[in-house]
């Protein structure tokens, strides 16, 4: 407590040794030791009240044994304890998923609420620059509540008042480490309330492998690897453009052949067509019996498959005016999935002026047109910069694999990706951790998703080419 000068007095200070700070000393006022100790006493009963109203049923659950431990002795009270959970434990062993569904996440919420997210509330909120000291009292966001999945918390949380939710994206690291997690992503729940979800575990930190290939010919969306919290990840190729960003070893490869085996059926019912174009001679090449004589490696020979997509495209385009909007995959009008490895080789990096206007000519007009008439395009890229690739905002899809730099995020994903999470700049180059890990943001949602493609290995790419070049024989 210090001292109160009325304004006045302090103006009209004068210190004899200039440049000295004027000091005023404290004004100690005692308290006796009773009127502590009322104080004291008084907020123990007023928390314990608190406590009582707020969780009736787990404090009745705590003070239950002990009441019946006094009354009619320690035998009685351990088995009136022990019998209601002892057909949970039989539940929990052989029925494990079920058993977490109804008990096992709500007991771990309720104990990383206690334990990890009201205890470092206050600190994580006044230090991170969430919640405000003013005069003394602290005007924190509130913490609504946990719930827990498989592999991350849930917090749901109402922002103080004039709070934006950049606030929040912006501070993700500080929230990560504040409650003791690799990282946290911000996702609106609906006007003044987020969630933030902290990951306890990396479902995604070891490689998946293939997805096998599936029983019906289907145009997908294609199941090409799994998502972060354990649902399967599922690509839209018909009636969209995917582009996939990756610095090199990132895993383009594994979503482009994921897609591309969730296809296989479709292709041997002859509702789906795989045309390749593969500069780089590396990728493409090593399942070249599945694209037929559909797959161009010189720039020139790309140049003429392309065109010919576009032509495709423009005759369908001329067919279908006035009679449908959407395609259907027929066998006559089968879906057209242009699969382009390093579009960059052929847009950017191509020497020969003409073939480069070319190209990414027939890519802009099959980009924007080729949709509804059929025909989409699957292509993969490392440097997602505009000098690089200037017709990228064409593809309606774009997925992020791991990154150089920072600012890059934002140029695959949209604005804001990265402060919502989309980390792809973090992700590990070790190829057992990282490779075919990414961000995607769903037609659904703004937020971006993290997920990882299934390793399709050169083994299982073999067993690809060996039985299309078979079913077609056949
Ligand atoms: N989904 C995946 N899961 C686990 N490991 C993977 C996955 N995808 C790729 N890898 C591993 O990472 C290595 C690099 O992958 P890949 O060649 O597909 O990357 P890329 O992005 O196509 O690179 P580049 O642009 O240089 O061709 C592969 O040799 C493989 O061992």
């Amino acid at each position: 407590m210090f001292k109160k000068l009325p304004g006045d007095e302090a103006h009209h200070l004068v210190s004899t040794t200039p440049d000295t700070a004027v000091v005023f000393r404290p004004a100690v006022v005692q308290t006796p030791a009773i009127i502590t100790v009322i104080i004291f006493v008084g907020r123990l009963l007023a928390g314990a009240v608190r406590l009582l109203w707020r969780h009736p049923i787990a404090s009745a659950v705590v003070a239950a044994p002990g009441v019946i431990w006094t009354l009619y002795g320690w035998r009685v009270a351990l088995a009136v304890t022990t019998l209601p959970v002892s057909p949970l434990i039989p539940w929990a062993f052989f029925d494990r998923a079920s058993f977490n569904h109804w008990i096992g996440w709500r007991l771990l919420a309720w104990w990383r609420l206690v334990w990890v997210y009201r205890r470092h509330w206050q600190p994580v909120m006044v230090i991170s620059g969430l919640g405000r000291h003013v005069r003394g009292r602290d005007y924190l966001p509130r913490l609504v509540g946990v719930s827990c999945t498989s592999w991350a918390d849930v917090v749901a949380v109402k922002m103080l008042s004039g709070q934006a939710v950049k606030d929040w994206a912006d501070r993700t690291e500080h929230l990560a480490h504040g409650f003791g997690a690799v990282s946290c992503r911000v996702t609106v729940a609906r006007a003044g309330r987020l969630l933030l979800t902290f990951p306890r575990c990396d479902p995604l930190a070891v490689p998946l492998p293939a997805v096998s290939v599936p029983e019906t010919p289907s145009v997908g969306p294609v199941e090409v690897g799994m998502q972060e919290n354990g649902q399967p990840w599922r690509l839209k190729v018909h009636g969209t453009h995917v582009l996939v960003a990756g610095a090199t070893g990132a895993g383009k490869g594994s979503v482009i052949w994921s897609a591309i085996r969730g296809l296989l059926p479709a292709v041997r019912a002859g509702l789906v067509e795989h045309w390749a174009l593969d500069p780089k001679l590396m990728e493409l090449s090593y399942g070249r019996a599945i694209f037929g004589d559909r797959y161009a490696a010189s720039p020139k020979e790309c140049a003429d498959l392309l065109d010919e997509a576009v032509s495709v495209m423009q005759e369908r385009a001329a067919r279908f005016a006035g009679v449908q909007r959407n395609h259907v995959p027929t066998v006559e009008d089968p879906f057209v999935l242009v699969i382009v490895d390093e579009v960059a080789f052929l847009t950017a990096y191509q020497s020969d002026k003409g073939l480069r206007q070319r190209i990414t000519a027939a890519l802009a007009t099959l980009t924007t047109q080729g949709r509804a008439v059929g025909v989409g395009v699957l292509a993969a890229l490392q440097d997602p910069r505009k000098e690089v690739m200037n017709i990228r905002n064409l593809f309606p899809d774009k997925i992020a694999l791991r990154l150089d730099e920072s600012e890059q995020v934002d140029m695959v994903l949209g604005d804001g990706a990265r402060d919502r999470g989309a980390l792809a700049d973090l992700i590990s180059p070790r190829p057992e951790v990282g490779a075919g890990v990414g961000f995607v943001r769903l037609e659904t949602s703004l937020d971006p998703i993290r997920v990882r493609a299934a390793y399709v290995s050169d083994e299982d790419i073999r067993h690809m080419a060996r039985d299309s070049v078979g079913g077609e024989a056949a």
